[in-house]
């Protein structure tokens, strides 16, 4: 739901307090495990500006690099030479059909469509995430474009996607990153049973993303399992920097709320804080390792924010994380650990400890997994173009042969007679070719 400075506070629709009391945990509900669940639908703005905006057909690139003020109001300044080299604008196809292959989809929210790609250019793989909806007016243009500003700040640590570039064309916003395996809710529907020291590992990756937008005073204010992608390297990036937003802006009305199963309570009052991320981590750590259905409503949703969690659902899981999971949970934002303060805890400090011990060593694994799959890449690249040169030279070779046979022959029937000649099928010819035969002597 999106609130203007002007405007009161518009409110979630209170929770259904006349839903089942039965607790769904345990069982994930199978529909879990089919292609995209349907999200939430965001909560737009009423009164928002209709004006509309239209940007270029042709493709511009979109960059805040070397932006000094970070205040987010300022557009940056659209370089139309930052894109690819083999993209010729005055062909009709897009800046994306030109220079990708788009070889699936693989995912969507409610503001883009996420596309695994190969680039033209490169031969690797990205994922490009396309705005689902035209630009509507200037201010959405607006809000779109802050992302990019946001993923390119924080490209380049090791718990955030990578980054590559972002344009824009036909009123659409495309964003390049670095393709991930897939996001932390696919991986728990597949796995559905994730140990425990997997857990705090994940929670370790996610705090020192975290950590990174709260000592820049920023909120993600959408941390779920959907938002939390699986690197090459195993570790857990956060993404979707949609809602970001800085912690004053956000109590001056303007911030957006993210998916109320996640959702920190004191957000429905319209208090926006660095605690509110830290009890949606609290909320996807028990999700994580309960494998419990988030209520989106209802007593059970009302009894995760009362700072009763039921014992049934932390049976599985030892003390330690239990009483951390219960403090990021603390109906009261005050009564939340900070990403300091949980970082610091003892079982925390000794994973960072052993992972800067084999930092080496991982990295070096890395570098090698990469370049493998470079190589590898490279290599399918060459077994393409091989293929298709041969395909191509046999295609001729044999088209030549079919119709220097045909030539040899008396043309007798009445096609031949006016010059057509056909080829009859065969395995090289999927489909029925017929030729004009030009015989120079059938006037
Ligand atoms: N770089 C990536 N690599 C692989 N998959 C990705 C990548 N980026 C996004 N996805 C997939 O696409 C989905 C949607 O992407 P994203 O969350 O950025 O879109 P959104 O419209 O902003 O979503 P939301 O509804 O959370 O606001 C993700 O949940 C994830 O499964
Ligand atoms: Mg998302």
């Amino acid at each position: 739901m999106t609130t203007e400075s002007a405007l009161p506070l518009p409110r979630l629709p209170v929770p259904d307090i006349r839903a089942e009391v039965a607790f769904q945990h345990s069982q994930k509900q199978n529909e879990r495990l089919q292609e995209y669940r349907l999200r939430p639908p965001k909560l737009r703005l009423a009164n928002r500006s209709h004006s509309s905006t239209s940007t270029s057909t042709t493709a511009h690139a979109i960059s805040f690099r070397g932006e000094s003020d970070g205040n987010g109001k300022a557009l940056p300044e659209l370089d139309a030479n930052a894109l690819s080299g083999s993209y010729d604008r005055s062909m009709n196809e897009t800046y994306f059909e030109q220079c990708f292959t788009r070889l699936a989809k693989i995912g969507e929210g409610s503001f883009g469509e996420v596309f695994k790609v190969r680039s033209k250019e490169d031969g690797r793989m990205y994922a490009i995430k396309m705005s689902k909806e035209l630009y509507r007016s200037e201010h959405y243009r607006q809000e779109r474009l802050e992302e990019v500003r946001r993923y390119e700040q924080f490209s380049g640590h090791a718990n955030f996607v990578q980054f590559y570039r972002a344009w824009e064309q036909n009123d659409r916003l495309y964003m390049q990153m670095e393709l991930c395996r897939e996001s932390l809710d696919r991986y728990l529907v597949r796995r559905r049973d994730i140990p425990e020291e997997t857990i705090w590992n994940i929670l370790l990756d996610l705090l020192l993303a975290l950590k990174n937008l709260h000592d820049r005073n920023l909120i993600h204010l959408d941390i779920k399992l959907d938002n939390v992608l699986i690197g090459d390297d195993d570790s857990c990036k956060l993404a979707d920097f949609g809602l970001v937003i800085d912690v004053d802006r956000a109590n001056r009305h303007q911030a957006t709320e993210g998916d109320s199963r996640y959702m920190a309570p004191e957000i429905l009052q319209g208090k926006f804080s660095k605690a509110a991320d830290i009890f949606s981590l609290g909320v996807a750590m028990l999700e994580l390792s309960c494998f419990l259905e988030l209520p989106h409503n209802g007593p059970l949703w009302q009894q995760l924010r009362s700072g009763v969690l039921p014992h049934d659902f932390m049976k599985n899981i030892s003390p330690e994380l239990e009483t951390l999971i219960r403090q990021m949970m603390s109906p009261e934002p005050e009564a939340r650990p900070t990403v300091d303060e949980i970082l610091s805890h003892k079982k925390l400090v000794s994973l960072l400890e052993r992972r800067n011990r084999w930092r080496l060593i991982i990295k070096m694994k890395q570098t090698i997994r990469r370049s493998r799959k470079a190589a590898w890449s490279k290599l399918c690249n060459w077994k393409q173009m091989i293929f298709s040169f041969v395909t191509s030279i046999l295609t001729t070779f044999i088209h030549r042969e079919a119709v220097s046979n045909r030539r040899r022959r008396t043309l007798d029937s009445p096609m031949q007679q006016q010059g057509i000649i056909e080829i009859p099928q065969s395995n090289f010819y999927p489909a029925k070719i017929t030729c004009i035969y030009l015989n120079k002597a059938h006037p």
